[in-house]
């Protein structure tokens, strides 16, 4: 739950908006910049500041 935290926190700073789903035991993350309809820079650096946190978090990535 303190990663989904933290993801909030970071699509926040960024003003960008991940998709983000809490199971049992995992998050999963999708990005996509919705105004253009495809994967761009700013999903890339909201997907890494994101992947630092897990790992910040000891959590490690499934795929
Ligand atoms: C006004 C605001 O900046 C825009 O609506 C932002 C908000 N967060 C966003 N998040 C994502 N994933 N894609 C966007 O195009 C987007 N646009």
């Amino acid at each position: 739950m303190e990663l989904v935290n933290r993801i909030g926190e970071a699509a926040e700073a960024v003003d960008h908006h991940p998709d983000v789903t809490l199971s049992y035991g995992t998050v999963d993350v999708t990005l996509s910049s919705h105004d253009v309809g495809a994967v761009t820079i700013r999903d890339v650096h909201l997907a890494r500041a994101i992947s630092e946190q897990a790992e910040a978090l000891g959590i490690a990535p499934v795929r």
